[in-house]
């Protein structure tokens, strides 16, 4: 999914602003454990109070995607996974290389909730030959020298990225060049990346400090 400067997505969900988009999986954790729990319609109060959103905000975001919900009736929680999961991309199993199998790429190649959000988890590669060989979750790591290899083979769009800052940008380059076109980085780099390539950083102490100042905030 690519984006234009207005905050717009191009893509599955066309037509959606970035804020919606950015509460769609929220949404749609909370209708899985619904359907689970054997619910089959909800409410919008009810799932608002399940994703911590105002119930107006719900509802913009649900009519931004069609007409689902009837007044007095609720939502039918099955044909809303559907057309969240639609409207994300999510219809098929995405496949997802993850590079670094260290640490955290470790932890997250364990996560057991990929299949459940409509992620597979492809392959693991690392620069380590110690690691190679080794099982990652569902996966074994493999060198780094596949990291086309394994995009073209799988077709995968997607990369999350859990290597040193100093060669973020690098590994990076090689997966747009292979065919990717949007990474989750969790290096402390920001990534230059060409038009139609999608970035997502994740900085665990950027929150912190993001939270730090809330707190500061609330004393005063
Ligand atoms: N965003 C966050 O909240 C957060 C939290 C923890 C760590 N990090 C960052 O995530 C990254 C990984 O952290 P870690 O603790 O797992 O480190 P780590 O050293 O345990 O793992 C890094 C792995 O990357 C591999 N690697 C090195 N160069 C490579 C290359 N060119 N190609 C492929 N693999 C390569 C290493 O062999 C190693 O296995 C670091 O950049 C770290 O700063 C971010």
């Amino acid at each position: 999914m690519s984006s234009d400067g207005a905050g717009h997505h191009r893509g599955p969900g066309s037509g959606l602003s970035r804020p919606t988009v950015s509460r769609l999986p929220g949404y749609l954790r909370a209708l899985s454990a619904l359907a689970r729990a054997g619910t089959v319609r909800v409410s919008s109060t009810d799932l608002a109070g399940h994703t911590g959103v105002s119930s107006a905000v719900l509802r913009r975001d649900l009519s931004s995607l069609g007409q689902l919900g009837r007044r007095g009736v609720g939502y039918p929680v099955a044909a809303l996974q559907q057309a969240i999961s639609r409207a994300l991309g999510l219809v098929e199993d995405q496949p997802v290389v993850l590079v670094g199998a260290g640490h955290l790429g470790s932890a997250l190649a364990g996560y057991a909730g990929f299949g459940e959000r409509g992620m597979r988890l492809c392959a693991v590669l690392d620069a380590d030959p110690r690691l190679v060989g080794e099982r990652r979750g569902s996966v074994v790591v493999r060198p780094l020298e596949e990291l086309e290899g394994s995009v073209a083979e799988s077709g995968a769009r997607l990369a999350i990225m859990a290597v040193p800052a100093g060669v973020a940008q690098t590994v990076a380059d090689r997966l747009v060049a292979a065919g990717i076109r949007g990474l989750l980085n969790f290096a402390p780099v920001d990534l230059v990346v060409p038009r139609g390539v999608t970035v997502r950083a994740v900085d665990l102490s950027t929150e912190l400090q993001i939270l730090a100042f809330h707190q500061a905030e609330l004393r005063q």
